[in-house]
């Protein structure tokens, strides 16, 4: 018998790779699905159930994989912790606080957490790659492109890159915003210590672009997502295989693939 995945989500653009992704994996077994519309169909060999609760209760799973919607992710996150269920999480929209509190309850519960604001290992090289260029060049900004219909902002993708790239180095504006003349919302946001900038507009899926700038010089690290949800299979797959041997919330695919960057360990 394989690792049994339930995935929260499954007829969705992400979800709907995963399944055929677990189904074509010889060490892997779909052991449940959830999506609301499709509560009581079969996906994959499994009844859908329209909750994670639901889903939970009715089979054995080791891990539970959210890719649902930004509004629905960190109640699904607690409830499968809550059920003793190690968590995959690629939905976007948790703030550092929603982190901050399924990582206690992992704790709490002895169970590991794998979050990745990007799955794909194109854009996770992107993170590293920025990680490692925050060390050098402290002087940064980050471009967020998405979709004019995505709900949540910034990306996760933006989001866990600002939030990492602000612990090594904090990106400080050469007027301070509240020096601005102007409206300072132009200025973008501080996340977490890095500055964003989120355009949304149609015939984007996601582009995420740090520009490392110095007198004289730029360095811009740009990753963009293509219209398939095939590259986020891998990754998120990796993830579910590690996760349960795992206690606590691990944030980002980088940290699994290449370990904790030293920066970042001294700044934990
Ligand atoms: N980390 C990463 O690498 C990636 C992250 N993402 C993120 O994943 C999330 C999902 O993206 P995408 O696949 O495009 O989304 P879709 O809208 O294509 O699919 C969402 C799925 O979740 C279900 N769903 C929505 N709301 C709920 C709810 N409240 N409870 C249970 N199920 C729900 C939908 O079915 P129904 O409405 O019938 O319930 C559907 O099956 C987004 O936040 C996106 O940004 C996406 C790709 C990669
Ligand atoms: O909403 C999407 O589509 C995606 N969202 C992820 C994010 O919020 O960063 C990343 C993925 O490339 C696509």
């Amino acid at each position: 018998m394989g690792l049994r995945i339930c995935i929260g989500g499954a007829t969705g653009w992400t979800g709907s790779a995963l399944v055929n992704g677990v189904r074509a994996a010889a060490d892997l077994e779909l052991a449940g699905a959830v999506a609301r519309k499709a509560a009581g169909q079969e996906i994959g060999g499994v009844k859908v159930a329209a909750s994670v609760a639901d889903a939970l209760s009715a089979t054995n799973a080791d891990v539970y994989i959210d890719y649902t919607h930004p509004s629905a992710v960190k109640a699904n996150v607690l409830t499968a912790l809550d059920m003793g269920v190690a968590v995959v999480v690629g939905t976007s929209g948790m703030s550092a606080g929603d982190y901050g509190e399924i990582s206690a309850k992992a704790d709490k519960q002895g169970l590991g957490v794998v979050a990745s604001g990007n799955f794909s290992l194109t854009a996770c090289l992107m993170t590293r790659f920025s990680l490692l260029a925050a060390e050098q060049v402290p002087d940064y900004e980050i471009l967020d492109y998405a979709k004019s219909t995505k709900p949540d902002v910034p990306s996760g993708t933006a989001q866990e890159l600002a939030e990492r790239l602000g612990r090594i180095q904090p990106s400080v504006p050469g007027v301070p915003i509240d020096k601005i003349i102007g409206p300072k919302e132009a200025r973008g946001a501080d996340v977490g210590g890095g500055r964003v900038h989120s355009i949304r507009l149609p015939s984007y899926v996601l582009a995420v672009e740090t520009i490392f700038a110095m007198n004289g010089e730029r360095l811009q690290i740009r990753h963009e997502a293509g219209s398939s949800a095939e590259p986020y299979v891998g990754g998120t797959l990796l993830a579910a295989r590690r996760v349960v041997a795992l206690k606590g919330l691990v944030r980002g695919l980088d940290n699994l693939l290449f370990g904790t960057l030293p920066a970042e360990a001294k700044k934990a």
